[in-house]
């Protein structure tokens, strides 16, 4: 039998970035990146992101979460998703402890410490951008303010310069643009996620700064295709903008699924990420899930 089968599941979303939250902890379990994409191919159960708590690592922490893309691919950061955890383990019936307000969660991306300021309104600390090339990571060096040239075929694509390039525990490519929704990012964020520029693939963001305070941006996520909302995208988009003098320190950023609040805080470099999660229902993950896994 598999160890997943039979396990209960939270089936959630961050402004529409459709996240699911399996609770491994007391076990000694892991997800494969197989049977990630088989849960999110399973009629009905389709993810962005699989979100799987396990027994923390580091003292002080709650938590170590895996991140598990559509694809299975495995991620160092999911703004989205770690809101959502942050709320299972302070509101489920049986992963929560209602008395929390703050925890500490960890993922291959570093310490995540959450805040809760209502019922569905979570602030997390996101840490701080990882700036240098090799740390996004990028095949090669660029000039770390004015980006770098990319261009991608076929033709008729848009052409795309001097994205900004910023990791969040997971790699991101912002595109300065005029209007997000003037490019077909179907067409164009597969070439760019896959680009050889961008070793371990990257998230693609086309980002319109419309007031020092105000930020429209579309993602094309790695391993997920587009989403409604990318929390890790925002941040990248908020620091990319800072650092190209278009915008304040904190500006709201409205994706497709509604706003999230950023923050690049300049009394220590963290990024702040504040917005809401929702429950959507839960459910049991069945056996027959994971015959071909
Ligand atoms: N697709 C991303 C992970 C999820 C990011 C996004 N859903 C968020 O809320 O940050 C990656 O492979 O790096």
């Amino acid at each position: 039998m598999n160890a997943l089968a039979h396990r209960r599941f939270l089936r959630m979303n961050g402004l529409g970035n459709e996240i699911t939250v399996l609770d491994l902890r007391g076990t000694k379990s892991v997800a494969s990146e197989a049977e990630a994409r088989a849960i999110a191919a399973a009629p009905g159960m389709h993810f962005d992101q699989l979100m799987v708590l396990h027994d923390p690592r580091t003292p002080g922490t709650d938590a170590f979460v895996r991140i598990y893309n559509t694809d299975g691919s495995e991620a160092g950061a999911c703004g989205n998703g770690t809101r959502c955890v942050a709320w299972a383990m302070m509101a489920d019936p049986e992963m929560g402890d209602p008395a929390r307000k703050t925890l500490t969660l960890e993922t291959k991306g570093g310490l995540l410490p959450a805040r809760r300021l209502s019922d569905l309104v979570f602030t997390v600390d996101m840490g701080k951008p990882r700036l240098a090339w090799d740390e996004i990571p990028l095949a090669e060096p660029f000039h770390d303010t004015s980006g770098f040239e990319l261009q991608i075929g076929p033709i008729d694509a848009p052409v795309l310069h001097t994205p900004g390039a910023v990791s969040m525990g997971n790699p991101h490519a912002v595109f300065f643009v005029d209007d997000p929704y003037r490019f077909n990012l179907e067409q164009i964020g597969p070439l760019l996620e896959n680009h050889p520029i961008f070793p371990d693939r990257a998230n693609i963001s086309l980002a319109a700064v419309k007031a020092p305070d105000h930020i429209v941006l579309r993602v094309w996520e790695r391993g997920a295709g587009i989403t409604r909302a990318c929390g890790s995208g925002a941040c990248a988009a908020l620091v990319a903008a800072v650092r190209r003098e278009f915008s304040d320190r904190k500006a709201t950023v409205s994706l497709p699924g509604g706003d999230l609040v950023i923050e690049w805080r300049e009394s220590d470099g963290h990024v702040l990420m504040t917005g809401p999660v929702e429950l959507e229902r839960e459910g049991v993950l069945e056996p027959a899930l994971f015959a071909a896994a």
